[in-house]
């Protein structure tokens, strides 16, 4: 049974709403937990959403013991782990590939059917690959299936083409144990990577230049039990963020680290919209907000991040004038325009550049997420447009938003999940 939302657009939301642990954060550190041998590691703040649970599951399968209640998660690793991983999990979220880097530091093998691509790009893992070969490993595909052993990892220099943030994590985790230094230039520089580097010092690895864009880590032999927390979600706060403004409502935004969210918080003012900041809590003000349209262009950490790219095109779609919005990290994330196209919205789109003159107002329809974002933004869109919106496909939505449902209706949005008989596909 699939579900779908239906939302009953314009009312302007208004009130608190409390973000939660980051996703992307949590998914390499509950990875990171098999470097452990034999030993526990707590995590704080860990969200309850649709990857965590495949995450939590695909450790189970490996021979952890995974204790998840409320928002904390006890990981309790035996000394001999599985290092096949099964595809009914991997094929269910691209993220699995982050068990490679350290099933190979602990158990000397790895194998990963590869994950493949998804509605926003091919996402291949060969940064990923190359750096695990340059630690020496021997990797294989055999049907289908990434097959990676090495006898012993030594640390070495590796170079990233392109500031992947996976593939810094599965590096930096797979070098935990390699013999000497390890030293990854161009490493991505995004939160999560900080926050999977804290969690790796706590158990006792020895990590320096986290967010410099050059990572050193300097091999080890064991590591210890520790506890962590995980950072605030900067994507779940910036959806919000972009709530408050398309219903040109007021919305303060709980439990937010300030800089990791700079570039949101400046395209945000760029429009006109107020923004308020405390020390650690975000305040959008559009109430009769004569919003302007801006152009952004999606780039690795700091840059404006990519996963807030469908929310902003939603918001644009009512702004005053022309934005031009460049999409530089994914090839094909854009499919979210189509179905605003059909609430609406002027949107051309020009290669990895969509070109939005904004519009009035927004008109209700059925619309299809098609992934995490685009879900997002097409509610945010619902919660804007006249009439009644019907977003199909929530199950994408869940992979990343805990509770929006009620989070949306605590800010005074009259939204609705149901049931479905269909995934909306059919429709169009
Ligand atoms: C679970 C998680 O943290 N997901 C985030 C992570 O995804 P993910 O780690 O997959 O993103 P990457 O930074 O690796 O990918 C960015 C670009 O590099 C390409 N690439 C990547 C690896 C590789 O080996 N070869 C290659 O060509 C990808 O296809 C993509 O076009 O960072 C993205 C970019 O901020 C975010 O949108 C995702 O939400
Ligand atoms: C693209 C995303 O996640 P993933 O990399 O897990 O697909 C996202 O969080 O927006």
């Amino acid at each position: 049974m699939y579900s779908k939302m239906l939302i009953k657009g314009g009312n302007p939301l208004s009130g608190e709403v409390t973000t939660q642990g980051a996703k992307n954060a949590a998914l390499p550190v509950i990875a990171a937990s098999l470097l452990l041998k034999g030993k526990r590691l707590k995590i704080k703040d860990v969200p309850k959403l649709e990857d965590i649970y495949t995450m939590a599951d695909l450790l189970r399968q490996l021979g952890v013991e995974v204790n998840h209640v409320d928002h904390s998660m006890i990981l309790s690793v035996p000394e001999d782990l599985c290092w096949e991983t099964p595809k009914a999990l991997v094929s269910k979220m691209r993220a699995s590939s982050l068990v490679l880097g350290p099933l190979l530091a602990r158990m000397g093998k790895a194998v990963l059917p590869l994950p493949g691509g998804c509605a926003i790009g091919s996402r291949p893992i060969d940064l990923h690959l190359k750096g695990l070969v340059k630690l020496g490993a021997e990797v294989e595909l055999l049907h289908g299936a990434v097959h990676a052993k090495a006898k012993e990892l030594r640390g070495t220099r590796i170079y990233l083409d392109f500031p992947s943030v996976g593939a810094t994590e599965n590096i930096m985790m797979a070098a935990v144990f390699a013999k000497g230094e390890t030293v990854i230039e161009n490493a991505a520089r995004e939160p999560e990577i900080t926050n999977l580097a804290e969690a790796l010092k706590l158990m006792g690895c020895n990590i320096e230049g986290v967010g410099t864009g050059i990572i050193h880590i300097e091999g080890t032999d064991s590591l210890e039990e520790t506890e962590v927390k995980i950072i605030p979600d900067r994507i779940e706060a910036g959806t919000y963020m972009v709530a408050g403004a398309i219903t040109r409502g007021k919305v303060k935004v709980k439990n937010v680290t300030l800089e990791h969210i700079d570039a949101t918080l400046a395209k945000l003012e760029e429009t006109g919209v107020t923004v308020e900041v405390e020390k650690d809590a975000v305040t959008v003000d559009a109430r009769d907000c004569k919003m302007k349209g801006v152009s952004l262009k999606t780039l690795p950490y700091p840059g404006f991040p990519t996963d807030m790219q469908p929310q902003f095109t939603a918001l644009l779609t009512i702004a005053e004038g022309t934005s031009v919005i460049k999409e530089t990290i994914f090839e094909s994330r854009f499919l979210h325009v189509s179905e605003l196209k059909r609430m609406g919205a002027d949107i051309e789109l020009q290669g990895n550049t969509a070109i939005v003159n904004g519009v009035p107002k927004l008109k209700g329809a059925e619309v299809r997420a098609t992934d995490l974002r685009a879900g997002a933004a097409l509610v945010l869109a619902g919660l804007a447009a006249e009439d009644e919106t019907v977003v199909y496909g929530l199950g994408h939505i869940r992979r990343g938003y805990e509770d929006f449902q009620n989070k949306l209706k605590a800010l005074g949005g009259d939204v609705e999940e149901l049931p479905s008989e269909e995934d909306g596909s059919a429709k169009w």
